[in-house]
């Protein structure tokens, strides 16, 4: 299409990038009506990728799964870029915008290995790398022995299956993207999902005009909304990935988001929902909403 030259869709390499670059390729090839071929997937390997013994908060610094996919899309040798928006980076880099969503799928997060958290046997192995997980899973069970627990969706579900570990929990969305059924949901009023958790964006080039133009014909408004509220949130707080921090924007006589933050060890909780009303005051909830937490919470936010 854009002047005769296919689009070159810039992706990670894993399974569950890859089916999401397909969804993505489909609903603009849908919704253009383009011919095979239009749509070019690039796959960009990332430092995310590339580090699978440690946990990813060790290596710290940002953009871990974006910014390989960014130096592409700045240098010209993609177009667009596909991203579980649960891995953006709440600041993106300049020259570059969130150009599209795909509807959210699922937020929950699925229990694999359990019917329950009730269910776990007393002091149970759960593996999961993310701070969140871990935090929520100490509150609710504070017996349990929380292991770090990285690798594609597959690799987990293969150490459950294989008993290395009673149990992980994995995002609805990527598992459902994937074809595994497993699991049982954790349901959102007691189990609050990462930023975004759930949907797909495409980023694009800021000054890419007819690329731009061509991104929002698919772009879900919905999705967009309550996106934008859980990352304002988070930036409000300075967080990122590695914070455990839980919050889900959906609608509820109107729009509203429920956000909680959490200690390490999930010993203790500070939990809030704020009507997204045309007034409301993200960055001022959140602030609020800290200020009333202890200090063990305090101290992991910079702001
Ligand atoms: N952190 C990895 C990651 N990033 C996005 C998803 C799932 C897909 C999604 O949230 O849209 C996953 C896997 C998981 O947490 O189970």
């Amino acid at each position: 299409m854009l002047n005769g030259q296919p689009l070159r869709l810039g992706t990670r390499g894993s399974p569950l990038a890859l089916a999401q670059t397909r969804m993505v390729a489909a609903a603009l090839t849908e919704a253009h009506g383009w011919p095979a071929g239009t749509i070019e997937t690039v796959t960009v390997s990332t430092l995310g990728d590339r580090v699978q013994d440690r946990p990813l908060a060790d290596i710290g610094g940002k953009a871990l799964w974006t910014k390989e996919l960014d130096g592409a899309l700045l240098e010209g040798r993609i177009d667009a870029a596909v991203h579980s928006m649960k891995d953006v980076e709440s600041l993106l880099a300049p020259g570059i915008t969130l150009a599209a969503f795909l509807p959210r799928a699922d937020p929950r997060d699925r229990l694999l290995g359990a019917d329950s958290l009730a269910a776990l046997p007393p002091g149970a192995r759960v593996g999961t790398s993310s701070p969140r997980r871990r935090a929520q899973l100490l509150h609710a069970r504070p017996d349990l022995d929380v292991v770090i627990l990285r690798g594609n969706v597959a690799t987990r579900m293969a150490k459950v299956a294989g008993g290395e570990i009673h149990a992980t929990l994995l995002a609805a969305a990527g598992l459902d993207r994937l074809g595994h059924p497993d699991g049982t949901a954790l349901p959102l009023d007691t189990w609050l999902p990462a930023v975004a958790q759930g949907a797909i964006g495409i980023t694009a080039r800021a000054d890419d005009t007819a690329l731009l133009t061509a991104l929002a014909a698919i772009d879900h408004a919905d999705t967009r909304r309550a996106v934008e509220a859980e990352r304002a949130f988070l930036v409000a707080l300075d967080g990122n990935c590695h914070s455990p921090v839980a919050v889900h924007a959906h609608q509820h006589n109107g729009w509203v988001l429920d956000a909680e933050l959490y200690d390490t060890d999930g010993t203790t909780r500070v939990a809030d929902r704020l009507a997204l009303t045309p007034r409301a005051d993200i960055a001022a909830f959140a602030h609020a909403l800290l200020a009333r937490a202890p200090a063990s919470i305090r101290t992991l936010f910079a702001a």
